[in-house]
């Protein structure tokens, strides 16, 4: 059986609905809230898959603040991390899921192997602090401005290529 865990946080909801409709998806996981649960767990899984908002013009939802000077403090060399960020490119169209590029560049010097990237042609904002060469570091998703229906595919799309990358 494969080690895969969920780790995130929410302020309203979204993304706490975003990771159980992921983590139902995937027998082999378990799914924490980073309000509650510690991120040297982390260490204990060789494949990661976290969920963030962006909140106040591009910074990290709070959970994700309150941890980092001890995330900072994680390696992340031989894991595999594949991330989902929520935010709105429409009224955050300058900044849109800014804190999905926070996370990536933090584990990106500590060693994770980054999967999941997905293309930022469906979207429609004007900057992001979370691209590279027009892709996504990841999967952003708009609850707010977007069908159930798109969010549903863009979900049951990446399930499936970050399920092929995990060991
Ligand atoms: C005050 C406020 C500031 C926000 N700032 C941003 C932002 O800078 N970039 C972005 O993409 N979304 C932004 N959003 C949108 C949220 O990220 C979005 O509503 C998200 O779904 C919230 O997820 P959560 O409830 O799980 O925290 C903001 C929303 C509010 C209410």
């Amino acid at each position: 059986m494969r080690n895969i865990a969920l780790f995130y946080s929410s302020n309203t909801g979204n993304t706490q609905k975003v990771a159980n409709k992921i983590a139902k998806s995937l027998d082999d996981i378990k799914q924490y809230n980073i309000k509650v649960t510690a991120c040297e767990y982390m260490l204990d899984y060789e494949n990661l898959i976290f969920g963030i908002s962006t909140w106040e013009d591009g910074q990290m939802q709070k959970e994700w603040q309150n941890i980092w000077d001890e995330f900072k403090k994680i390696d992340f060399t031989n894991k595999k991390v594949a991330i989902f960020a929520l935010g709105d490119q429409k009224k955050y169209k300058n900044n849109f899921v800014d804190a999905m590029g926070t996370l990536y560049k933090q584990l990106t010097k500590a060693n994770a192997t980054i999967l999941g990237f997905t293309s930022c042609l469906d979207y429609n904002f004007e900057k992001s602090e979370a691209t590279i060469n027009n892709s996504f570091v990841g999967l952003p998703l708009d609850l707010e401005n977007d069908d159930e229906e798109i969010t549903n595919i863009r979900i049951k799309n990446w399930i499936e290529q970050i399920s092929k990358e995990f060991k």
